[in-house]
């Protein structure tokens, strides 16, 4: 079975880039149910792949104006997700916090969305990789992430706190 160590994460490059932008506010954030796309299912925060052009922050932005009809504010860099799956594929996520937003939350043909307690988080219906970066997503720490999958099952991970955003080509 493959390991965390068998992958040469310096020279890495992911299939995919993807990013994740989820607005904390009053001890709650906002989390979306995925009616489609990769992870359809599941609970997730709003985002998706990055487009050709794009910068993370641009996608991210865009994606919860699509997803979601919200316009974020106070947004602020949170971490990154490297996730190598045993087939083959690959997807990095960049990761976003938000302090506030402008708009209403609506239900889109993408995602339906859910104000969740910080404290109450449905991580039986996330993906198995949330519970153990969350907690720095919440206390404001920015962090990075690698994992091995395999389809849904989460095989190895490290998480570790990052002092600065590092630098990260897409
Ligand atoms: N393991 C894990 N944990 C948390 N979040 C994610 C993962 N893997 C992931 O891919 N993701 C996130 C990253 C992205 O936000 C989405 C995947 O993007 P997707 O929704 O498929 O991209 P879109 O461009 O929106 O795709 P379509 O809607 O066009 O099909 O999941």
């Amino acid at each position: 079975m493959m390991t965390l160590q068998d992958i040469d994460w310096e020279h890495w490059t992911p299939v995919e880039d993807a990013t994740l932008l989820f607005v904390i506010r009053g001890g709650r954030i906002l989390l979306i149910h995925k009616k489609r796309g990769f992870g359809a299912g599941k609970i997730n925060g709003p985002g998706g792949r990055i487009e050709p052009g794009e910068t993370p922050e641009e996608c991210a932005l865009r994606e919860v104006e699509e997803e979601l009809r919200i316009r974020p504010l106070n947004v602020d860099y949170a971490g990154l997700l490297q996730f190598q799956f045993v087939d083959g594929f690959s997807i990095r996520g960049h990761v976003y916090r938000a302090a506030d937003f402008e708009g209403t939350p609506v239900e889109t043909d993408e995602a339906i969305p859910l104000w969740c307690e910080t404290d109450a988080l449905p991580f039986e219906r996330m993906w198995a990789d949330d519970p153990v970066w969350f907690p720095h997503l919440l206390a404001g720490r920015r962090f990075s992430g690698r994992f091995i999958f395999e389809g849904e099952r989460m095989v190895e991970y490290r998480v570790v706190e990052e002092e600065e955003e590092f630098e990260c080509e897409t």
